[in-house]
């Protein structure tokens, strides 16, 4: 297929009037921050004028790298359609999905199952694709489920496919909470149709019960230490009569090709059961560590050149995702992304509110920074939802212009040198040689051969601790450890400073749908690893500002990329900006004594803010824009400055940083009233609560002496503003402290150490 002979299978369309109203607002920020910094200098006599001074600086420097990520925004679009022109359904690549899960208890097994099932679905030929379950806590009760789970697939995989139903996930489409596009509308017509859908609902419901009823009987469940200490375990899943239908199908068709096709067709996807073996003394690497231990025994299993990773709460919402992403990389003309190594989807939630007091909805990142990082090289990897190339994850190089495939240096692929990367797994160097010695990503052997199979004899090595022990796993091969943000550092490492790139596909439809946290602890906490985590790379030796395999590939990119390691130190200026101006108030002492060139900053840096809301919400969105306001503002002194303290930590070796697991469990009642739920918020929202405080007590004290003494009233106004700002932003923490009375307001003992700390500060330099 040469460029030019068929047509191309995707689009790419420059967004030009955002591109040019970002560098305009762009240009006009800089020459404003400029007048505010070169007004101070003067001024730098006192400390405090000083501190702002840096704290305006930090802010300009944060703010110059994330520019590049804004200049080109795009978006794309992908044709299925010709793609199945292009090729018979059964001459595309096989898939592997990847689904991991840690906790029975924060991870409910049957929303796992749900996604599960929903990955089974999807508008793939069936012997294509396979989908791995890793099970972190080496639960029987999630086994259990697995196998239940597929004895529902073998009935809700057809049904999809003879329905063309959008929505593959059981629980979303048989109106367990799904909009209304999915209850079942898009079952077409006819009583018979009706009637199949009522039978499949009653069996999803029975599904459902079992599950739940294996959930209760606590003979299920194993303990803390048993999920800490376990043998490795794989399992092909099977159901019960399979054999026979298998081969009642394959007596039916002859060799006929056409019913080879068909056949392959309407297979059932492979799932397959792995629980890594854990042991207490041997690092474990969190989700990395599970899902390089998927990689491997995939490799035994399907070995498909193509790899979907997806969460276990990340239901597929639609079904035509691995199609979608087989246009980008199959696609080799322009304007398709050369080197592309992976395909990232935006990660978008069902459980969201209207009013959405978290900003949970991670507009900031999937609706505004991704689409412009794509114009630049790609989206950062987004540890869900992405199609990648598995020999890019196997450290492959781009290949050279006149070559399609991932690149293997000849050297690699030296029996000795394959095993010290990979391990000693003689059928895993086997199938690795197979395929990494053809430079295209081919169509795997189907997953049909490994089909019934019993399993590979390897497949619990590869899963075992001592496996990777002095291999490249975790860091020349597969996901990166180092890091608890391991997609950001893998799709950084890995990917971009080898010089591959990645595409963002945003489709109208969300592609898939997970869940946030809905209390404010699990919130900030999950910000805390994120901010931890990247900025624990951000100051590391593989800072990206440091590291001259990117800056040789893209000196933008490689600003776009550090703006995310050092995302958390906005924890900084914000800190300065929440103490200074306030004791200085308190005192009567103006801190900008010129304030023409800070309002005009501070307007410009409001009105871009609300502009890029606007644009990523198509509408006007103020009150989207004061939530991000105010979430951005607490996060800043909770998550990110705990993110800076524990990043710090990390690096001087006092604690190694951990992967806190969210829950996926909980109700969310107050979330969705917009109401704030402080509910077992502890130390990490102290810092916020106490700042708030003491701006309260420094606006009311500050202006009655204002009013009392007179003086200098003019210079003050500018603190006098932004004081008034940040109580408004901050009024939530101020009700939840001292007006609420319900069991989810702020806990006494934080509302009582935040006045005492306060009070010393006040007392200090008040
Ligand atoms: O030891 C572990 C820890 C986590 N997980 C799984 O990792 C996934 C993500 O964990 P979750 O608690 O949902 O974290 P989130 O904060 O929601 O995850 C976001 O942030 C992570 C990086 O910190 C990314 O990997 C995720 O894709 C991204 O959704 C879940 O499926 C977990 O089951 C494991 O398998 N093993
Ligand atoms: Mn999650």
């Amino acid at each position: 297929m040469a460029a030019g002979e068929m047509p191309p299978l995707s689009a790419v369309h420059v967004n030009k009037p955002l591109a040019a109203a970002n560098r305009l607002m762009a240009a006009v920020h800089l020459s404003l921050v400029a007048m505010v910094i070169a007004h101070r200098a003067p001024l730098l006599l006192s400390a405090a004028s000083a501190a702002m001074v840096a704290a305006d600086l930090t802010l300009l420097f944060l703010w110059a790298l994330s520019q590049s990520g804004l200049w080109r925004p795009v978006s794309r679009a992908a044709f299925p359609e010709r793609l199945l022109e292009a090729r018979r359904r059964s001459q595309l690549p096989g898939v592997d999905v990847l689904v991991v899960t840690a906790d029975p208890d924060k991870e409910p097994a049957l929303g796992v199952m749900n996604t599960v099932v929903s990955a089974m679905a999807l508008d793939y030929p069936g012997a294509r694709l396979s989908v791995y379950l890793s099970d972190d806590a080496g639960s029987p009760l999630t086994l259990l489920a697995a196998r239940k789970a597929y004895a529902f697939a073998r009935a809700w995989v057809p049904f999809c496919r003879k329905h063309s139903v959008q929505c593959p996930w059981p629980d979303r489409y048989l109106g367990g909470g799904g909009d209304d596009e999915d209850g079942g509308g898009d079952c077409g017509g006819g009583e018979a149709a009706a009637e199949e859908r009522r039978r499949i609902k009653k069996m999803y419901e029975t599904f459902k019960g079992d599950i739940e009823d294996a959930c209760r009987k606590r003979s299920c469940c194993w303990t803390k230490e048993e999920r800490q200490d376990h043998d490795a375990y794989v399992e092909i899943i099977t159901a019960a009569g399979e054999e026979d239908d298998d081969r009642r199908r394959r007596h039916h068709h002859d060799e006929e090709e056409e019913e080879e096709e068909e056949e392959e067709e309407t297979r059932m996807p492979l799932l397959v059961y792995v629980s890594r073996e854990k042991r207490r003394a041997s690092p474990h690497h969190f989700k990395a560590g599970a899902l390089n231990a998927l990689l491997r025994v995939s490799s035994l299993v399907s070995h498909a050149p193509y790899v979907l990773v997806l969460d276990c709460d990340m239901s597929c919402n639609t079904r035509a995702s691995a199609l979608e992403a087989m246009c980008f990389h199959l696609d080799r003309s322009p304007p398709a992304p050369d080197n592309l190594a992976f395909v990232q989807f935006p990660q978008m939630f069902h459980n969201l509110s209207r009013n959405d007091i978290y900003t949970n909805d991670l507009r900031y990142v999937f609706g505004t920074r991704w689409i412009g990082l794509d114009g630049l090289r790609g989206p950062l990897l987004s540890g869900t939802g992405f199609y990648v190339r598995r020999d890019a994850l196997y450290g492959a190089t781009p290949p050279p212009a006149t070559q399609a495939g991932g690149y293997f240096s000849s050297s690699m692929l030296e029996a000795g040198e394959l095993a010290t990367r990979f391990g000693h797994s003689d059928q895993l160097l086997a199938s690795l040689r197979n395929q990494l010695q053809s430079s295209t990503p081919r169509p795997s052997s189907s997953a049909a051969d490994s089909r019934r199979r019993p399993l590979p004899r390897d497949a619990t090595l590869v899963a075992s601790c001592a496996y990777e022990e002095g291999t490249g796993w975790g860091d020349q091969v597969g996901f990166m450890y180092q890091s608890v943000v391991e997609d950001y550092f893998t799709g950084y490492r890995r990917f971009f400073a080898r010089g591959w790139t990645s595409a963002y596909c945003y489709p109208a439809r969300p592609p898939f749908l997970g869940s946030m946290p809905t209390n404010l602890n699990d919130v900030l906490v999950q910000n805390k690893r994120w901010m931890s985590g990247m900025l624990a790379v951000g100051l590391s030796r593989h800072c990206p500002l440091a590291c001259p395999d990117l800056l040789a590939v893209s000196v933008p990119q490689a600003m776009a990329i550090a703006y995310f390691g050092f995302l958390a130190l906005y924890a900084f200026p914000v800190l300065c900006y929440a103490t200074l101006p306030q004791l200085c108030f308190l005192r009567g002492v103006p801190l900008f004594p010129d304030a023409r060139w800070s309002a005009a900053a501070f307007a410009s840096s409001l009105l871009q803010h609300l502009v890029e809301v606007s644009v990523a919400n198509r509408r006007l969105a103020v009150r989207a824009w004061w939530n991000e306001q105010r979430f951005w503002m607490l996060n800043a002194v909770t998550g990110q400055l705990f993110g800076c303290v524990s990043a710090f930590q990390d690096l001087l070796g006092a604690a190694a940083l951990d992967f806190d697991l969210t829950t996926k469990a909980s109700d969310g009642s107050l979330y969705r009233k917009g109401v704030f739920d402080f509910t077992g918020c502890s130390t990490l929202l102290l810092p916020a609560t106490t700042l708030c405080v003491l701006n309260a007590a420094a606006l009311v004290g500050g202006t009655w002496k204002m009013m009392t003494r007179g003086g200098a009233r003019g210079e003050l106004f500018p603190q006098l503003f932004l004081l008034s700002y940040v109580a408004a932003l901050s009024y939530p923490l101020l009700e939840g402290m001292f007006l609420r009375q319900d069991p989810a307001r702020v806990p006494w003992r934080i509302t009582a150490l935040s006045v005492a700390f306060a009070a010393v500060l006040l007392a200090l330099f008040g």
